[in-house]
């Protein structure tokens, strides 16, 4: 520390996480050969699978030891390697079996896992418009309920956020304490991905102040889906470190790659210490919105306590006096 590297992937998930484990292992072989810290790999990485959805969800498997045998090979791969992994998986859902979590599971360099997510905002939308899909996420997964917190990594803190997440500003003002990389593994849309991708991935590194690196699906996975790709580094100043290709229709089927980049935590501190945001922050209580708030509630009183001295009933009156907002 506090300078390391990092390896982010790109690659084209197949639809049982059989088929697609051959086309990962060997991205840590060659992760560890350049003597990355830290693989990131894409959201769904075990496999994407054709709709109806019982197929969605049939091979999701629970993260434990023994029972999901696309993690357990990842765990002897980061042992084996002294690398930690970030990486994307259906994860069986145990309150709803006809569902699973979008989860993100970061495994230390042991094996053991230092950290998992379970995607809050899940990709509902109609696209058709636009010529793009109309899918419902939530109706193969449920969404997750917490935020967690920053998981301590040779290359700094990381935040784990999911690929639609990143559409929403306010999730990454919550880590604590505040991370030095924020990630987004993703399987982004082909029709939103050239408007919005590293758009917003930008934004975010600007917001937070640190590196943002977004580990994509590219590809077409079957006849009918296909993803965005463009795996993205950004620098905590908002800079484009490093990036992969786009998905070209020309070339359906690419090899999977890596993207190094060098984490530099002493950056991250750098641009907060010349902007301190968070210093400048104004959470809900005590600012605008919450005196705004205050000031229609002793209103709202005042109208009330009016109402019940003349014994009216208030529902539906207008103000008559006073009351300015
Ligand atoms: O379906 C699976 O198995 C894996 N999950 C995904 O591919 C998810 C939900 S469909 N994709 C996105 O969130 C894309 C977001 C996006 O493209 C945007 O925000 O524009």
């Amino acid at each position: 520390m506090p300078k390391s590297l990092i390896a982010i992937a790109q690659l084209t998930s197949l639809p049982t996480p059989g088929d697609t484990l051959p086309h990962v292992l060997p991205l840590l072989t060659q992760a560890a050969a350049r003597n990355a810290r830290l693989l990131f790999l894409p959201e769904a990485c075990d496999y994407l699978s054709p709709t109806p959805k019982v197929a969605a969800v049939q091979h999701a498997a629970p993260l434990a030891k023994g029972q999901n045998l696309f993690l357990d090979a990842l765990r002897s791969g980061a042992k084996e390697h002294k690398l930690w992994i970030n990486v994307g998986l259906h994860e069986r859902c145990t309150t709803d079996p006809t569902r699973c979590w979008n989860t993100s599971v970061l495994l230390d360099a042991e094996g053991e896992i230092a950290g998992v997510y379970r995607k809050v905002h899940l990709f509902d939308v109609d696209l058709r418009d636009r010529g793009g899909p109309l899918i419902l996420e939530s109706s193969t997964t449920v969404p997750g309920e917490e935020i967690v917190d920053p998981v301590e990594t040779p290359a700094g803190l990381v935040g784990l956020q999911i690929c639609y997440d990143l559409r929403f500003p306010s999730p990454p003002t919550f880590l604590q304490p505040a991370p030095h990389i924020l990630t987004y593994p993703s399987a982004f849309a082909l029709s939103t991905g050239p408007a919005h991708w590293s758009l917003l991935l930008r934004a975010r590194a600007v917001e937070q102040q640190c590196y943002v690196v977004a580990s994509a699906q590219v590809g077409e996975h079957f006849q009918g889906r296909a993803s965005y790709g463009q795996t993205l580094a950004i620098s905590p100043w908002g800079d484009v470190l490093g990036e992969l290709p786009a998905h070209s229709p020309s070339n359906p089927h690419p090899a999977p790659e890596l993207l190094f980049v060098e984490i530099d935590t002493e950056a991250v501190e750098k641009v907060r210490r010349e902007m301190p945001l968070e210093h400048s922050r104004r959470r809900a209580e005590g600012t605008y919105d919450v005196a705004r708030l205050r000031r229609l509630e002793r209103v709202r009183r005042e109208e009330e306590g009016r109402d019940g001295v003349d014994g009216v009933d208030g529902g539906g009156k207008v103000l008559e006096q006073g009351g300015s907002i």
